[in-house]
């Protein structure tokens, strides 16, 4: 890749390993984020998802391989890229004995594109109040006075670790719709980690998935969708014929029939079962939360 393109994409991962304490928590990751993907993050409890966001935005050192940003290393942003990220960590880091207002007067002198336009916008529709000292705030309105502080500058890039997590269910509707509008006009490159994979389902372009510091999963939502399938068919498949079929999450075989679930799902793979004795082989789509599930072997998908 030249020097010219490098400095058009948001985020470039090259052979990534991080280690924290001795041990080795991401490794060969090599993925990129261009302008207007919107990257949901995926991946079970301690799987390094937060250790993934934080060394891609250089707080933080690689053991091996880089993070760059716009071309530039991650651990060596000058400061004209840094104002074009914008950044929700998982803790609040909020300072306790500030108020909004006076938080917004400290930014809107420290970031040149600063919207008090937007910010107008975005504090009424959150119910939020500029006079109340942080302290005092519920971790769901410190959590939405984070995601405004983080969008307030118009970035370019934006981050944000499980920002929903103590939200409503009406607070996360509005989140992820305000989040899909700015996607949309600022053509904003976003990545963002949550549990709730419903929804996720309703925003990203791309999915990745981490297993225990390796990305298992870095493809487009739709792609997901196509190929990892719920495969109902006909006839007696033994488990021994199944196992010759790649790349199988699930299966359950019975002498009449039986159910799998398949990655990689294409005519090539139908042909095979039809050859291996199945008949009405019929594949159904499955959502995110279930490909997730069966990802990660399966046993508590519906
Ligand atoms: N400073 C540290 N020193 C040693 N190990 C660490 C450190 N920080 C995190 N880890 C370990 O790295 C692994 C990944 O942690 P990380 O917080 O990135 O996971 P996560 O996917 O974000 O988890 P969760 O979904 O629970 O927030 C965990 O096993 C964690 O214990």
């Amino acid at each position: 890749m030249n020097s010219v393109n490098t400095l058009k994409i948001p985020v470039q991962i090259t052979n990534l390993q991080r280690q924290l304490g001795g041990q080795t928590i991401l490794q060969d990751i090599t993925t990129q984020v261009r302008p207007g993907d919107v990257v949901g993050l995926l991946g079970k409890n301690g799987s390094g998802k937060t250790t993934l966001l934080e060394t891609l935005l250089g707080f933080g050192a690689p053991a091996f391989g880089q993070c760059q940003l716009w071309g530039e290393k991650s651990t060596e942003l000058a400061p004209a890229t840094k104002q074009r990220i914008g950044y929700v960590p998982q803790r609040d880091e909020l300072p306790g004995e500030m108020t909004p207002k006076q938080l917004f007067d400290l930014y809107r002198q420290l970031r040149p594109e600063w919207n008090d336009d937007l910010l107008k916008q975005l504090m009424p529709e959150w119910e939020l109040s500029e006079g109340k000292r942080i302290r005092r705030m519920s971790e769901g309105q410190k959590q939405k006075l984070a995601i405004v502080l983080a969008v307030a500058h118009n970035p370019d890039l934006l981050v944000l670790d499980e920002p929903v997590a103590s939200l409503d269910p009406i607070a996360r509707r509005q989140f992820f719709q305000q989040l899909m509008d700015y996607a949309c006009r600022e053509h904003t490159a976003i990545i963002f980690s949550s549990h709730i994979v419903s929804d996720m389902e309703r925003i990203v372009s791309r999915v990745w998935c981490l297993q225990n510091g390796t990305l298992t999963c870095d493809q487009p939502l739709d792609t997901l969708y196509e190929t990892v399938v719920r495969v109902d068919y006909s006839g007696a498949l033994t488990d021994k014929a199944v196992i010759g079929i790649d790349q199988i999450l699930f299966s359950q075989n019975s002498p009449h029939g039986g159910q799998l679930v398949i990655k990689d799902w294409n005519d090539a793979k139908r042909e095979q079962l039809l050859s291996l004795g199945a008949s009405q082989v019929k594949a159904s789509g499955l959502s995110l939360e279930d490909i997730f599930l069966y990802w990660h072997g399966g046993t508590y998908a519906n």
